[in-house]
């Protein structure tokens, strides 16, 4: 049977009979998958401390063929095991391309488990996405809406509205698309159409159906949102008595240029030249942008608050206690890890980082009494399901418009977290907190402004962050509407918006104090601005009796222009 004195796999069983071989499947799971599955992008546990992987449920796809062969690629779903915490389960499909195979050597390393040899045959085990036989019959199965039976359960495959009628029986190309992301994407070409489906194969698996197939689907299918690639079919792993298990999704390809984060860092470009001369410039073309995106921001609200579905998954929902409660909880804890890691990481701080460090610990207990605001505070504004994980990075830019990815949500969320309703304003606040991001990313990380007192270049980026984010501010309003049941008043919508501002900065704090120290004073200075409107706020209003003394900012200024 198996050798395991080889390095690489070696199995008296042909590739097919793979899963009869118990010996191999142990040699995968000890020696093969450690080493690749932590070289992989999509892979999120490389920083825990791992207790190993385990092949936990082998699904098969065979090959489409003339010549009545009965080659197969093998999913499996791989459950990776930490010394602390929940365990994970990952998609890997694997396939074998035979050494003689035309493909062989095209194969990128990086898609490369081992070399093998089965019942003699030699060849490469690799990432079945790499392998032309696997996307095929990914296509063949979606297009013609198959349902393959399993050991467990089955996989069904569907069709999108989105799958043009034509291009069911089509000749398709397909490749790779080198994009290093949490997921794998696929792309597929119809002749003399060019490229025309995006198909995401989803990595880290949730115990349900995925988000993104959830909007996306009710997107295209419900409403008549037509910013989003249309959602052209899925993946699903289905089993009798448990959720489904959503292992892959397609929608239209999108031509683009580049994302919105990139386009905005170009147009900050021309703003950044001339600030060395004190001159401040946005050309028309940049508002005219921002307010486009404001527009389909709220169209996309619109669209996702559909009283007349008659879908529950979708129907609007008040602030009940729970919801507030949820929030608290979620925002408490957080908060708790973030001063935590501030703590720990004060001294490797530059100095305006931790003065700003040194306000938000201060304004502990101005944040809890805001907190409790929350808790109690009247609110008749509703909650809907939202794109989740709303930054610049998730909207394409097609030239003259834009187009929204990725409906996966919150990375850090679980997938019961991701499907909870909140306002639309959390989405809001996440394209202004990008935008503040965008322009301090700039200024303040550029060799043109290097010489710069930090004072001016602070001074200056908020002015235009401010113009910004009103444009995109009032042009998303105004889309909605008023009065809209979405939002009860003004005071609700600035009272909302400062929660999910102060929720979405205390996160990324974290984010770059792991990912990014240099840009850590970023999310410090949108927690400076949630806090300094909080104050506001208290000092407005005559009927809040608190003892809490003002706050220091003054802590922050360094040098008087
Ligand atoms: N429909 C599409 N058409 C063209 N490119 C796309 C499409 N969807 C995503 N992409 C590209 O693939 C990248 C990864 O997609 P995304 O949905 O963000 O996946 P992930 O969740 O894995 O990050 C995007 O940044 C974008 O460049
Ligand atoms: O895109 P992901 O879903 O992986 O989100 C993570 O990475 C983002 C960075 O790429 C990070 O976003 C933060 O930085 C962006 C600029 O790089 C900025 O536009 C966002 O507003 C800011 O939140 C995100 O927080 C993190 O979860």
């Amino acid at each position: 049977m198996f050798d395991s004195t080889a390095t690489n796999l070696s199995s008296r069983y042909a590739w097919n009979n793979l899963i009869g071989d118990q010996d191999a499947i142990r040699f995968l799971e000890t020696a093969i998958l450690p080493p690749y599955v932590n070289a992989c992008r999509w892979f999120a546990g490389k920083a825990r401390q791992q207790a190993g992987f385990r092949i936990q449920v082998v699904h098969e796809i065979a090959f489409l063929s003339d010549n009545q062969t009965d080659d197969k690629a093998f999913l499996f779903i791989v459950e990776a095991a930490y010394a602390d915490g929940e365990t994970e389960r990952y998609l890997l499909p694997l396939s074998f391309v035979e050494a003689g195979h035309p493909d062989a050597s095209s194969i990128a390393p990086k898609g490369i488990l081992t070399r093998a040899d089965f019942d003699q045959e030699s060849g490469l085990v690799v990432d079945a996405i790499y392998d032309e036989r696997f996307r095929q019959a990914l296509y063949f199965n979606l297009a013609h809406q198959q349902t393959l039976d399993q050991t467990s359960g089955k996989l069904t495959f569907h069709r999108g509205k989105g799958l043009a009628v034509d291009d069911i029986n089509g000749l398709i190309t397909s490749r790779v698309l080198p994009v290093d992301s949490s997921n794998s994407a696929l792309v597929f070409g119809v002749s003399d159409q060019g490229e025309k489906y995006f198909l995401k194969l989803y990595r880290k698996l949730f115990q349900e159906t995925n988000p993104e197939v959830d909007l996306v689907s009710f997107l295209t299918e419900k409403s008549n949102f037509s910013h989003i690639p249309a959602y052209a079919g899925s993946v699903i792993w289905e089993q009798e008595g448990v959720p489904d298990i959503t292992l892959g999704m397609m929608q239209r390809m999108v031509e683009n240029q580049q994302d919105s984060w990139s386009q905005t860092g170009d147009y900050l470009n021309d703003f950044l030249y001339a600030v060395p001369h004190r001159l401040f410039t946005i050309r028309e073309d940049v508002f005219d942008r921002v307010e486009l995106l404001g527009r389909r921001t709220g169209q996309m609200h619109l669209a996702l608050y559909d009283p007349d579905s008659g879908d529950p998954a979708f129907a609007a929902e008040p602030f009940t206690d729970d919801y507030r409660e949820f929030i608290i909880r979620r925002f408490e804890s957080l908060l708790e890890r973030r001063y935590n890691l501030l703590i720990d990481n004060y001294t490797k701080l530059d100095p305006l980082a931790q003065s700003l460090a040194w306000v938000f610990m201060e304004a502990k207990e101005m944040i809890d009494e805001f907190v409790d605001d929350f808790r109690t505070r009247p609110l008749e504004s509703l909650r809907i399901r939202i794109h989740g994980d709303y930054h610049l990075g998730q909207v394409l830019a097609t030239g003259k418009d834009f187009i929204i990815i990725d409906f996966e949500g919150e990375p850090e969320s679980s997938i019961s977290e991701r499907k909870i309703k909140h306002s639309p304003l959390k989405d809001v606040a996440g394209m202004i907190r990008s935008y503040h991001y965008a322009v301090s990313a700039k200024l303040f990380g550029s060799t043109e402004t290097a010489g710069i007192e930090p004072d001016h270049l602070q001074r200056v980026s908020e002015r235009w962050f401010k113009l910004i984010r009103d444009t995109y501010m009032d042009a998303y309003l105004e889309t909605i509407g008023s009065p809209h049941p979405l939002f009860k008043n003004s005071n609700e919508v600035n009272f909302l918006l400062l929660v999910y501002l102060l929720e979405k900065a205390v996160y990324e704090l974290g984010y770059e104090i792991s990912y990014r120290p240099a840009w850590v004073k970023i999310p410090l200075k949108g927690i400076m601005d949630v806090i300094r409107e909080i104050e506001k706020i208290r000092i407005a209003d005559p009927t809040r009796n608190s003892e809490l003394p003002l706050l220091q900012m003054g802590l922050l200024q360094t040098k008087k222009e």
